[in-house]
């Protein structure tokens, strides 16, 4: 059978299932985190897609073929155009100015998470680098989609975090998620198992720093 993007997720089901069901998610999805907590999490969350913008960079440099390149090019303008935009108006919103992120120490968490990923799309091949983004990439759709599903989920003027659910629920970040998916399920397909394993490393790793990113704004530290 060949491999899918579901095998790196079931290979790690309980840090997937830990980092999806966080309860930085659960609070967010029920309106009852605190906003400390959100605009902590907001800050280094715009460091960190900076960084994250670089990696799906680096991902252009390494494509050998035009259709990897726009499969980079997608996952960069998803950031840029999409992400980083409403995130800063997000902020704004939430009484954070754009020089205020300009100027902002990275947290440890931060720091690990995307150096991580960038080391990994250094030192390995194009494979490795997107397999590095993917939790990234796909967990975050499927947060929206899993929060949206739950009944405990207050939606509108309930919850003050809900336009941050809308954000992971749009149609362009939902379409850059199967995107991501589809160039993953094509290149995993024709992999060995031992060059599954060194993946699954790779994912869980990237999965597990998803996991401190949501614990850091929990705890507030940096
Ligand atoms: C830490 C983190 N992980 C994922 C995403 C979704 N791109 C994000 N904005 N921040």
């Amino acid at each position: 059978m060949p491999y899918q993007f579901d095998d790196l997720k079931e290979r790690c089901r309980d840090e997937w299932q830990a980092y999806i069901q966080h309860r930085f998610v659960t609070q967010l999805g029920d309106g009852s985190l605190a906003s400390e907590s959100f605009q902590h999490y907001l800050k280094q969350d715009y460091l960190f897609l900076i960084q994250f913008a670089r990696a799906f960079a680096l991902a252009a440099y390494k494509s050998p073929t035009l259709a990897d390149l726009r499969q980079a090019k997608d996952g960069l303008q998803a950031i840029v155009d999409v992400e980083l935009g409403l995130h800063i108006d997000y902020c704004k919103a939430w009484g954070i100015s754009e020089q205020e992120l300009a100027e902002l120490p990275e947290a440890r968490a931060t720091l690990a998470y995307t150096r991580y990923v960038l080391d990994t799309g250094n030192r390995g091949d194009l494979l490795d680098l997107h397999v590095a983004l993917s939790p990234c990439m796909v967990g975050y759709g499927e947060i929206a989609n899993w929060l949206n599903d739950r009944p405990e989920t207050a939606r509108g003027d309930r919850n003050p975090y809900d336009a941050w659910i809308s954000m992971y629920e749009s149609d362009e970040f939902q379409d850059a998620m199967k995107a991501e998916i589809r160039w993953l399920d094509k290149r995993l397909a024709e992999i060995s198992p031992a060059r599954f394993e060194q993946l699954a490393r790779i994912f869980s790793d990237a999965t597990r720093l998803e996991i401190d990113f949501w614990e850091m704004g929990l705890t507030l530290s940096n």
